[in-house]
């Protein structure tokens, strides 16, 4: 949708386009959230109006620290959290949680009356669950976004209420309950727009890389937000060999690097110039990827939309216990596409290294897994999110 449709959407100008966000716990239902209240902004901007956006969400989650940091107005409600279970003690918990949802529901209803929003949009986490409840009952449009190709139990518990549900993959439109699924759109999960154009040279300045051999190929190894020690441990089987090939970055997860640092103490001098060991990427990330020929890592949804919208030739080793399975139905979709390496079940050094090495080995073939990778990318999830917004907005008239 352009600009123009915005126009005809708010027929006053002047008044600033009003959003409530809801969703958070974890970064992956926060950085969407996030960035699509970025595009939304920078579109409506683009036509002159304004954004006023609230985002309603735990005050222990990350989105808390996330709108903080951006300057988002932020309120919390109250959220339980549901639990299947035969277990006493647990019975004895979700009664407790289930007054606590209802609370929320009661919190939201009333923000949602106060702030009298254009739009709900709902990106997951329990948070979601008593706002996306209270769009409903207030009769505001809601638009409902899962990042993974399972439903998030909050998503399920939303679908119905959604006026839009929109998935990051065809695959998860069959998830959805028939009456939802027919207006359900596929937009894809929205990366955050500084993640597609990083530069190799300023990652090199920024981490201080000057031991790096440019000759070589460079491999980013990540475990996800909080690193994965099973990449950790497969990667100290094989670090001294991947160093006579390549320079590597590895992100190990903060709680981790301690222990690495005293065995990567014991690397030889030229070795140890083409490593960096670190246990959280920050801003640099965008140059890390950009710099980046190889990828080993887990499948998030959020890494995945990032290696595909940049086209990466990645080898992906999934959490086996992921909700759903998820991370290993991401690395065994795009296995089948050939647009990326999958390695499932007993991972073995070994098996982790004769994935990588025809990748470091052979420039035609890495460019041919990354290129069928970009195929899978869509760099413009956020505007397709955007647009479903946009195209559910309908302007409070002050009644409710
Ligand atoms: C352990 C766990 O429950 N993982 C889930 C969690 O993954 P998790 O949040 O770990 O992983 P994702 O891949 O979704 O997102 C990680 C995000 O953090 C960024 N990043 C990562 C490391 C770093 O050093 N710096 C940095 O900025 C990545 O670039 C990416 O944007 O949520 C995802 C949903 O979105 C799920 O698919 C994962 O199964």
């Amino acid at each position: 949708m352009t600009g123009d449709a915005a126009d005809r959407l708010l027929p006053d100008p002047k008044r600033p386009f009003r959003l409530i966000v809801t969703g958070g716990g974890t970064g992956g239902h926060t950085y969407p959230a996030l960035t699509a209240v970025r595009t939304l902004q920078g579109r409506l901007a683009a036509t002159g109006r304004a954004l006023e956006v609230l985002w309603v969400g735990t005050a222990d989650g990350l989105e808390a620290r996330v709108a903080a940091a951006e300057g988002i107005e932020f309120a919390t409600v109250a959220t339980g959290k549901v639990r299947r279970s035969r277990n006493p003690l647990e019975i004895v918990s979700n009664i407790k949680d289930m007054g606590r949802a209802l609370l929320g529901v009661i919190q939201a209803r009333s923000i949602v009356s106060g702030f009298r929003p254009d739009v709900v949009l709902a990106t997951g986490g329990y948070v979601a669950v008593p706002v996306g409840l209270a769009a409903r009952m207030r009769r505001r449009p809601l638009v409902v976004h899962e990042q993974t190709v399972r439903l998030g139990l909050a998503n399920r518990m939303l679908a119905r209420a959604a006026t839009r549900f929109a998935v990051s993959s065809e695959s998860t439109l069959s998830l959805l309950p028939e009456s939802v699924r027919a207006g359900a759109v596929v937009t894809g999960n929205p990366v955050r727009p500084e993640a597609l154009s990083g530069r190799p040279e300023r990652a090199v300045e920024a981490l201080g890389l000057h031991g790096f051999d440019r000759s070589l190929p460079t491999v980013y190894v990540t475990g996800g937000a909080q690193g994965s020690q099973q990449i950790n441990t497969l990667m100290y089987g094989i670090l001294p060999w991947l160093l006579s090939h390549a320079n590597v970055i590895h992100q190990c997860g903060a709680a981790n690097l301690e222990g690495l640092r005293r065995d990567a103490g014991q690397l030889p001098a030229e070795l140890a110039a083409r490593y960096l060991l670190t246990g959280f990427v920050g801003p640099e990330l965008p140059d890390v990827l950009a710099l980046a020929d190889v990828v080993i890592s887990r499948s998030g949804a959020g890494t995945i939309a990032e290696l595909t919208a940049l086209g990466k030739a990645a080898v992906l080793i999934p959490l086996a216990s992921s909700a759903g399975g998820e991370q290993e139905h991401n690395a065994r979709h795009l296995h089948e596409a050939g647009a990326a390496v999958a390695l499932l079940g007993n991972v073995s050094p070994d098996g982790l290294r004769q994935a990588v090495a025809p990748l470091l080995a052979d420039p035609a073939y890495r460019a041919d897994i990354a290129k069928r990778a970009m195929a899978h990318g869509r760099p413009d999830a956020a505007d397709r999110l955007v647009d479903v917004v946009l195209s559910v907005a309908s302007p409070t008239d002050g009644s409710h």
